[in-house]
C-alpha cells in the first residue's frame, strides 16, 4: 500500500506520465490535473503530501497555484517545474512559497531527491501537530485548563483512565507554554528496569561503574529548560520516589559518580491511570512526593462520558489514517451509530485501534458496522492464527520474515485478547498474561500498541 500521495499539475501528457511513473516506483500514489481548475478541485477532495506543478498552464500560472496552496494547504510542500534556463520564474516561485523547483528536461535523480525531501517535511509536520479533538463540555473544560496551566510553572498531575489522552494533554501544556521551544521529554516510569532508574534519570560520570566509559546525561539533563513528563508515575519503586522528591525539592540532581550537585530547571508533569491517592493511603506511594507532584490535578474524563466527541474523533483519526495510506475512508451511518453506542473501556486509544483494524481489513473505502468488529472477542489465539495460516498461501513458504511476522502477530493478538478481557486495565491484563506490568508496557511499546 502506498504511504503517500502526490498531486501532479501539467498539461503535457508525456511529462505527466513520466512523473507519475517515477513516483509510482517510489511507492507514491498520484493524481494528475491538466489545468488549475481541476487541480483546485482535486486539492479539495483528497489529502496530498507533495505537489508538483508546471509553470504555464492553459488557465493560468503555476505561481498562482503555489499561492493558492500557501493559503489553503500551508502544510503541503509544492515544487514547480520550470523551462530550462528560466531562473527568473524559478525564483518567483520560491518567493511565492514553493519549497523547490526542477527544470525541464526533468532529471529523474534530482526529482526523486526533491520528492523524498518534500515527503519527509510533510510527514514530520503531520506528526508534529497536536490537537485535543472534541466539542463536549468535558473536553472544553480540559482545553481551558490546559491553556491556564500552560501559563503556570506548577507541577501538574494528570489523572484519568488508560488511553484518555493524558500524554496528549501533557504535550499541549508544554507546547502552549513558555517552555515550548525547549524539549518535552516523556518517560514511561513503568518501562525502565529498577536497577537502571537512577542512571536513566540523573545520568552518570565516566568511570563511576564498569561500563561507564564516558559521561552520560540523564532524562533531567535532557529536559533542561523544558518539561519532564513522568508517565505511569505509580510504577516508581520506593527508592526512586525518594530521589525524585529530592530532585524536585532542591531543583538539582547528582549524576552517579559526580561530586557536585547540578542545578536543573525542569517543569514536572506526571500521570497515571491508577488511583494515586489510594496508593498513598495504603503506603505504596510516598505522601510527600504525592503532594509535590500533585499541586494541581487535571482529570481527563473517559470517552464514554463524552460520547458526543466520538464522531469527531473518529473523523480525525480516519483523516490521519488516510494521510498515511493514500486512501480516503468514510464511516457508514450504521458504523457511526455502533461507535456512539459503544462504551470504549480503552478510551481514545481503543477507538484508534478499532479504526486502524477496520481500515486495514476493509476492502472498500466505506467502513461499515461489521468492519468495526465490536462484538467479536478474539478467539483462542492459537487456533485463530492457525486458521489464518491455512488461508494465507504465503505462509506455506516460510522465509525468516514470515515466521517473525507470524510470531509478532500471535504476540499482538494474545496481548489484545488480555486487554479486551480486562477492559483495558493493563495491571489486570499483565496478571492474566503472567508477566509483570513493566514487561507488558515494554511489549506494548515494542509492538506499537501504545
Ligand atoms: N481528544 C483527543 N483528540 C485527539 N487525539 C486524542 C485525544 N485523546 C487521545 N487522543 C489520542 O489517543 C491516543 C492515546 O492517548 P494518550 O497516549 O495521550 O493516552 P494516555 O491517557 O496517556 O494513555 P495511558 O494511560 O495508557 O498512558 C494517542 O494517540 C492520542 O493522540
Amino acid at each position: 500500500m502506498a504511504i503517500a500521495r502526490a498531486l501532479i499539475v501539467d498539461d503535457e501528457p508525456d511529462i505527466r506520465e513520466l512523473l507519475a511513473m517515477t513516483l509510482a516506483r517510489m511507492d507514491i500514489d498520484c493524481d494528475s490535473a491538466t489545468n488549475l481548475e481541476d487541480a483546485r478541485e482535486l486539492l479539495n477532495r483528497s489529502t496530498f503530501h507533495v505537489c508538483l506543478t508546471d509553470m504555464r498552464l492553459p488557465d493560468g500560472n503555476g505561481i498562482d497555484f503555489v499561492g493558492h496552496i500557501q493559503k489553503e494547504r500551508p502544510q503541503l510542500p509544492v515544487a514547480v517545474i520550470t523551462a530550462h534556463g528560466n531562473m527568473e520564474s524559478a525564483i518567483q516561485a520560491l518567493k511565492a512559497g514553493a519549497f523547490d523547483f526542477v527544470t525541464k528536461p526533468v532529471d529523474l535523480a534530482v526529482l526523486r531527491n526533491l520528492v523524498e525531501t518534500a515527503l519527509k517535511l510533510s510527514l514530520e509536520q503531520h506528526e508534529a501537530r497536536h490537537e485535543l479533538i472534541g466539542d463536549s463540555p468535558a473536553i472544553r473544560e480540559v482545553r481551558s485548563m490546559v491553556a491556564k496551566l500552560a501559563r503556570s510553572e506548577a507541577p501538574v498531575y494528570i489523572s484519568g483512565e488508560s488511553g484518555t489522552g493524558k500524554e496528549l494533554v501533557a504535550r499541549l501544556i508544554h507546547e502552549q507554554g513558555a517552555r515550548a521551544e525547549q524539549p518535552f521529554v516523556p518517560v514511561n516510569c513503568g518501562a525502565i528496569p529498577p536497577e537502571l532508574m537512577e542512571s536513566e534519570f540523573f545520568g552518570y560520570k565516566k568511570g563511576s561503574f564498569t561500563g561507564a566509559t564516558s559521561d552520560k546525561d540523564g532524562l533531567f539533563q535532557a529536559a533542561r529548560g523544558g518539561t519532564l513528563f513522568l508517565d505511569e508515575i505509580a510504577e516508581l519503586p520506593q527508592s526512586m520516589q525518594v530521589k525524585l522528591l529530592r530532585a524536585i525539592q532542591e531543583k538539582s540532581i547528582r549524576p552517579i559518580g559526580a561530586n557536585e550537585e547540578l542545578a536543573v530547571d525542569v517543569r514536572i508533569l506526571s500521570a497515571t491511570h491508577q488511583p494515586l491517592a489510594g496508593l498513598v493511603a495504603n503506603g505504596q506511594f510516598r505522601q510527600d512526593l504525592f503532594y509535590r507532584i500533585n499541586v494541581i490535578e487535571l482529570y481527563v474524563p473517559p470517552l464514554r462520558e463524552r460520547s458526543d466527541d466520538i464522531a469527531l474523533l473518529a473523523d480525525h483519526i480516519l483523516a490521519r489514517l488516510a494521510a498515511g495510506s493514500g486512501r480516503q475512508f468514510k464511516l457508514s451511518s450504521a458504523a457511526r451509530q455502533t461507535l456512539s453506542n459503544y462504551s470504549f473501556p480503552g478510551n481514545v486509544r481503543e477507538l484508534e485501534n478499532i479504526l486502524e483494524r477496520a481500515t486495514a481489513l476493509c476492502d472498500s473505502d466505506v467502513i461499515d458496522a461489521a468492519d468495526l468488529r465490536l462484538q467479536q472477542i478474539p478467539a483462542g489465539t492459537g487456533q485463530a492464527d492457525a486458521d489464518r495460516v491455512e488461508d494465507n498461501g504465503s505462509f506455506t513458504d516460510y522465509g525468516d520474515q514470515s515466521l517473525d511476522t507470524y510470531l509478532v502477530d500471535i504476540e499482538k493478538q494474545t496481548i489484545m485478547d488480555a486487554l479486551e478481557k480486562t477492559r483495558w486495565n493493563k495491571t489486570a491484563a499483565a496478571k492474566l498474561l503472567g508477566i509483570s506490568f513493566r514487561a507488558l508496557r515494554y511489549r506494548l511499546e515494542k509492538l506499537g500498541l501504545e
